[in-house]
């Protein structure tokens, strides 16, 4: 592979459980030094794909490459070059938080520093306890300590920061920046939309199997679902919702057609979650009717 061929090379994925087409069909790459965000509700075959990706499960047909190589037939070698933050958390052991990092860098040629990724994911005051003795959020941040050990040129994260506080949520966001800067090439999947905002330099949508769309952050959704809503009541008391480039313009006319202060009034600018909500609600609808049909 080529320092300019992408990362991630997905082509027409798909996985079968039975009758269940879990992934559809998914095409996209992701390039080298990019964070990726695979979004999508419970169900839709994220984690699936990211399995696959990972060489943990066999794919029903499509083409993958990984790092130059068909996960299904990647080494140790290849092996040594991911770093994978599962969805589920760690076994809770006898070992404590150090001994169970030191145990993991001996797998890998070029390991991080155990004492530097303990406290890149804040974890200094716990380094000497048993992982038994850990909260779920202290186990899952051993969970991300495990991924990022061996210093990965791609690094997997399932659901990352589920359980965490929100201190701990910004401060992860901090070392995922960290990782980026160093030229990491991270496949995250999250519920948390404004996680995906903040970190991401491009997302895809997945709903029931199906890739329904791909773009960078700004881009998710189209621009017409980015345009303002301003919402108001009339003076006799019913609501009005309208959509506009120019909220101001048209707060202004409202003001002057009822000579004051117009009641309840908002102007909204729809979040990702908001545009990312309509987007798998509106593949939702036609899916469902044709899976009662089927
Ligand atoms: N081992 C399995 N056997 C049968 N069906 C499975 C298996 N693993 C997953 N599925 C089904 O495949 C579909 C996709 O599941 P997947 O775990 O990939 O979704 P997801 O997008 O990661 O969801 P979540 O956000 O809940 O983690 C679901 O309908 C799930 O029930």
């Amino acid at each position: 592979m080529t320092e300019t061929d992408p990362a991630v090379r997905v082509r027409d994925l798909r996985k079968e459980y039975g009758p269940l087409s879990a992934v559809d069909g998914v095409s996209f790459d992701i390039e080298r030094g990019e964070t990726f965000a695979l979004l999508g509700p419970n169900g839709a075959g994220k984690s699936t794909t990211i399995e696959i990706l990972e060489g943990y499960r066999h794919r029903t047909g499509g083409d993958v490459s990984v790092l130059g190589t068909d996960p299904a037939r990647g080494g140790r070698d290849w092996k040594a070059k991911l770093g994978i933050v599962l969805q589920s958390t760690a076994e809770a052991g006898v070992m404590t938080v150090a001994e169970q990092l030191r145990h993991f860098a001996g797998f890998y040629p070029n390991p991080r520093d155990v004492d530097e990724v303990i406290a890149a994911v804040g974890l200094e005051a716990k380094a000497k306890t048993r992982l038994s003795k850990l909260s779920g959020g202290q186990r899952r941040r051993v969970d991300v300590a495990l991924g990022i050990i061996g210093r990965p040129e791609l690094l997997f994260l399932d659901e990352p920061t589920t359980g965490f506080d929100p201190e701990a949520r910004r401060e992860f966001w901090t070392l995922i920046r960290l990782l980026k800067s160093e030229g990491t090439t991270i496949l995250l999947t999250t519920h948390y939309l404004d996680e995906a905002a903040q970190l991401s330099d491009r997302a895809g949508v997945i709903a029931g199997g199906r890739l329904i769309d791909i773009g960078s952050i700004d881009e998710i959704g189209g621009q017409e679902a980015r345009i303002p809503i301003v919402r108001w009541r009339d003076v006799a008391g019913a609501r009005h919702e309208q959509r506009t480039d120019e909220p101001g313009l048209l707060v202004a006319s409202i003001v002057r057609e009822i000579g004051r202060e117009p009641d309840d009034l908002e102007i909204v600018r729809p979040s990702l979650e908001d545009i990312y909500l309509d987007l798998v609600a509106s593949v939702a609808a036609p899916s469902s009717v044709s899976e009662v049909t089927a």
